[in-house]
């Protein structure tokens, strides 16, 4: 099941014509990623404070569609799309009025904080994560 939130396009994310600027969606995409770790029970501020665990990006594929406009609603729908090691594969839909804007395929890796090297999932987070991986050959039976 996709996680979903949303978040207004304001206008400290876009340039003087109102049309969204594509780095502040990165770092829109970065708040979406830690409230769905809130969501399964791992605040980021617990995970590196506490546990010493990051979640960096690896790769980031995005595909821009439309432009977005200031004061349009974004629509984020998230789903797990593969779970390795360390590894978590994402894909992101980002849609206001309807319409799909952008989308995105992230991978993020578990690291150590201490050591910046990637570490197995911890057994607690792969269980919150596993009944929400989505395998994208569920959807497309027949490719
Ligand atoms: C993440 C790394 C430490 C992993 O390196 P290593 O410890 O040597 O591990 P490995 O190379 O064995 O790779 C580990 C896994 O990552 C996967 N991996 C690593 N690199 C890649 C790339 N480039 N593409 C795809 N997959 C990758 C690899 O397939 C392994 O998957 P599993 O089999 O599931 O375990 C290292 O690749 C690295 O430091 N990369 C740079 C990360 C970075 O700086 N990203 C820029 C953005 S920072 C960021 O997003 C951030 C978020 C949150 C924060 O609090 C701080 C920063």
């Amino acid at each position: 099941m996709a996680f979903k939130t949303t978040r207004p396009l304001r206008f400290g994310d876009c340039d003087p014509s109102g049309i969204a600027y594509f780095p502040s969606y990165l770092n829109i995409l970065v708040g979406v990623l830690e409230d769905y770790f809130g969501s399964l029970g791992f605040p980021w501020k617990v995970l590196i404070n506490d546990r010493r665990l990051g979640v960096p990006t690896v790769r980031l594929d995005l595909t821009f569609v439309k432009p977005g406009l200031q004061g349009d609603n974004l629509e984020f729908m998230l789903a797990v799309r593969g779970i390795g090691r360390s590894s978590l594969d994402l894909e992101h839909q980002v849609s206001a009025n309807g319409q799909v804007l952008w989308s995105a395929k992230h991978r993020v890796v578990a690291t150590s904080i201490d050591t910046h090297k990637s570490i197995a999932w911890p057994d607690d987070i792969r269980a919150a994560l596993t009944p929400h991986l989505e395998m994208t050959d569920a959807h497309h039976p027949a490719t």
